[in-house]
């Protein structure tokens, strides 16, 4: 099982690097790395495993945080409503997206750093993402709200992009134009 001692932290260069698309079908091997980061998601949820293996709580999780330049996420996030968002997704990529903004009120943090980063990150309200699902299936998501902000921030991770590139170094509570979204 994944724990806090295989998430590699910022100055790490694959924190940096582009990450390689998975080639499909996906090989036992990835599609294993991929489960694994699910579980530790879902593990990461639950306050008594959390608990005892001192497991960091995440609603999403990328494959180069475990040191695997692979374009592989992990998100189970609740969508506000009552529902949970759960999907494991290879190739995830967003395909069409709002003009309008929005951010969380409370700034976000990363697993990858060791450190409170404070400031609003401005992401798109609402986001369109394909990807293939561990059975093979291609999924298109229309997503607004926290999921919609949770799948930005892995997809960043993909790219080598940390959710504080995002930060207006001037001003960093420099009122952001969209929808504010409280946690
Ligand atoms: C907002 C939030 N960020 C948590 N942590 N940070 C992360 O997930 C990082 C990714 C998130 C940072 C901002 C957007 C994506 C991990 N990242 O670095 C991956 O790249 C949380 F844990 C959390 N919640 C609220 C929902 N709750 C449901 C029940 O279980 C506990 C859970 C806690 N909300
Ligand atoms: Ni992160």
């Amino acid at each position: 099982m994944i724990t806090m001692k295989d998430i590699i932290r910022e100055g790490h260069p694959t924190l940096r690097k582009v990450a390689e698309p998975v080639p499909l079908p996906a090989s036992e091997e990835d599609k294993a790395t991929l489960k694994s980061m699910m579980e530790y998601v879902q593990n990461s949820q639950n306050p008594e495993i959390a608990g005892m293996y001192g497991l960091r709580p995440g609603i999403g999780l990328a494959a180069p945080q475990i040191n695997v330049s692979k374009r592989m996420i992990a998100v189970q996030v609740p969508d506000g409503k009552g529902d949970i968002i759960s999907y494991a997704l290879f190739n995830p990529k967003i395909v069409s997206h709002s003009v309008e903004k929005s951010y969380l009120t409370a700034g976000e943090g990363c697993l990858s750093v060791d450190r409170e980063v404070p400031g609003y990150v401005p992401r798109y309200a609402r986001v369109t993402v394909e990807g293939t699902t561990l059975e093979g299936e291609s999924v298109k998501l229309r997503l607004k709200g926290l999921p919609a902000i949770c799948f930005q921030h892995e997809i960043d991770h993909l790219n080598g992009v940390m959710f504080y590139d995002h930060i207006n170094d001037a001003n960093p509570y420099e009122p952001i134009d969209g929808v504010p979204i409280e946690r």
